[in-house]
């Protein structure tokens, strides 16, 4: 290049790297994006015209220059969300100088932000190396300690939440790991695909806790209102997932193989290691989702965040949160659960409610299975499928004994709870009904017997005729999992008694806590769950 024109190019990119430094600084993202684009072309296109004569501490210089703007366009994009150019940008900037140190920064915290854990301890191990950077050492640890706290979660399945449930959950919610523990993706007999267990699990363990890919949240208040926010909210979260279908591939491609609703059986069976964030990123250019498609899969597939979470977060009771959760949409309904979930910020745990064996479908209640089939049935009508559970099948051929039609219909009217429980223990003896299935039909009736072991009046009226406290909550646990009410029952139960027996029924709460919300930590954490339980 003849000089004056050499001189007009350095002040022309001297003039865009002030502007977008100053963008940059004001955390314009955009702008500084378009005009650091511009450097980098205009950059780029003076080292490619470079010569042998060329001066060569101006091509450093030069090499110098892109790296910088390559590692300020990444923090931009990476501020924008649009991780995967961001990363392009870094690893173009870290060819170039390989320890650069502050795209070293900024790809540690995108790939942190993807859950890539120990990727992203690798970039700030690296960085930490930069001995010239002493005045960041004290940010790099933070950063280090965290990726290797997440990393263990990670790789373990072990969240400790103690610290901030016995702070009474004051402060930040604390950080969580994207985990996928010891489950696979198989074709299940309920419908199309299921998640299974690999091994033998016992209560509590968490089986998966992912972050959503988009969620919407609010506070509905007053009914009209409610109604109208609800509508309004859901139009947000349609819209956030058709943006992000459309600017990620890989989202589209983990989006498009989710349910649709209508028949299941020949649907695609990802490997669950697809899902790992630090899966190999193997992206073909797959179908473009058009906004009826979105529709009906988010109708299939986006949960609502349940009241056991917004409980436990002490969130105000008319929070109102949708998401939607890859991998976990692909746990079908049963009404014999034998999981739960919380919903933790944007992420989802789901752990399990009752021991689970290994090659066991795990299956979560999208719904109340605390009650009676007809009510089931109809909840499912909203769902728009039938069930298909062993529960409900059972339950279905039970339904033509008289006998139990007239109990549910005894119940509605308003007969004695001990009345009611009398006739359908009589009615179980009689028909041979045995393990599990007695659970199934004490937990359609869960009400009456929860009634019944509340009142002294009930207890003492029928005594040794109905069975005691302790074996309905374990049949009733063993069938359809932990649930709140029935800890209530043998918490209050716990209350009123003392002595030997107190240790023992301890044990039963504590399994049926772990149950409810999963091992969170300490026992003394256990024990503080416990008691907001009964409030
Ligand atoms: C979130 S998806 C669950 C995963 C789904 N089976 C798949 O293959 O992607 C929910 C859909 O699964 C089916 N499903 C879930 N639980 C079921 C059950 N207990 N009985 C029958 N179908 C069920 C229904 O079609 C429902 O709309």
């Amino acid at each position: 290049m003849r000089p004056c024109l050499q001189e007009m190019a350095d002040e022309q990119m001297q003039q865009l790297r002030s502007q977008a430094t100053e963008l940059l600084l004001r955390e314009e993202w955009q702008q500084s994006l378009q005009v650091y684009t511009q450097f980098i072309d205009l950059c780029r296109d003076e080292i490619s015209g470079a010569h042998e004569n060329s001066d060569p501490d101006h091509i450093f210089k030069l090499h110098k220059s892109l790296c910088l703007a390559l590692s300020n366009r990444a923090e931009a994009r990476s501020r924008m969300r649009d991780f995967t150019e961001a990363l392009r940008d870094c690893d173009e900037a870290l060819k170039i100088e390989s320890t650069h140190f502050k795209t070293l920064i900024c790809k540690g915290k995108i790939l942190l932000a993807l859950n890539r854990y120990s990727s992203a301890l690798d970039c700030f191990k690296t960085a930490s190396l930069d001995q010239q950077d002493n005045g960041n050492l004290e940010k790099i640890n933070g950063y280090l300690e965290k990726c290797k706290k997440l990393e263990l979660q990670s790789r373990t399945g072990a969240f400790d939440l103690s610290n901030w449930i016995l702070n009474g959950f004051q402060g930040k919610s604390p950080e969580l790991a994207e985990y996928i523990g010891p489950v696979q993706i198989k074709k299940s007999e309920l419908s199309g695909r299921g998640l299974f267990a690999t091994k033998n699990i016992d209560t509590g363990t968490f089986l998966v806790v992912t972050k959503a890919i988009a969620t919407e949240r609010g506070i509905l208040s007053g009914q009209d209102l409610a109604e109208n926010m609800q509508l309004v909210m859901w139009k947000n979260f349609v819209e956030k997932v058709t943006e992000l279908t459309t600017k990620c591939q890989r989202t589209r491609q983990f989006v498009t193989t989710l349910s649709k609703g209508e028949i299941e059986d020949s649907l695609e069976i990802p490997d669950v290691s697809l899902f790992r964030p630090e899966a190999e990123e193997n992206v073909h250019d797959n179908e473009k989702l058009d906004i009826g498609n979105i529709l009906s899969i988010l109708d299939v597939n986006s949960l609502v965040e349940n009241s056991v979470s917004a409980n436990i977060l002490g969130k105000n009771c008319g929070y109102y949160g949708v998401g939607l959760w890859l991998l976990a949409s692909y746990i079908n309904h049963s009404c014999n659960p034998n999981a739960r979930r919380l919903h933790f910020g944007d992420y989802i745990m789901v752990h399990a409610s009752r021991d689970i064996r290994a090659g066991e479908e795990i299956t979560f209640a999208y719904f109340d299975v605390l009650s009676p089939l007809d009510q089931r049935k109809e909840m499912l009508e909203t769902w728009g499928f039938c069930c298909n559970c062993k529960r409900c099948k059972f339950e279905e051929a039970m339904k033509y004994e008289q006998e139990m039609q007239e109990i549910e219909m005894g119940l509605e009217s308003g007969i004695d709870v001990g009345s009611a429980i009398f006739r359908l223990e009589g009615a179980m003896r009689r028909c041979m009904v045995r393990g599990k299935e007695k659970g199934y039909l004490r937990a359609s009736i869960w009400a009456a017997y929860s009634e019944a072991y509340g009142s002294e009046r009930v207890t003492k009226r029928w005594g040794s005729q109905i069975p005691t406290m302790e074996v309905v909550v374990d049949s009733v646990a063993e069938a359809v999992g932990s649930d709140g009410r029935i800890l209530k029952v043998v918490v209050e139960g716990l209350k009123k008694r003392g002595g030997r027996a107190m240790e023992m029924e301890m044990e039963r709460a504590m399994k049926l806590g772990r149950g409810l919300y999963g091992k969170v930590g300490r026992k003394q954490a256990m024990k503080c769950l416990l008691e907001l339980n009964i409030h």
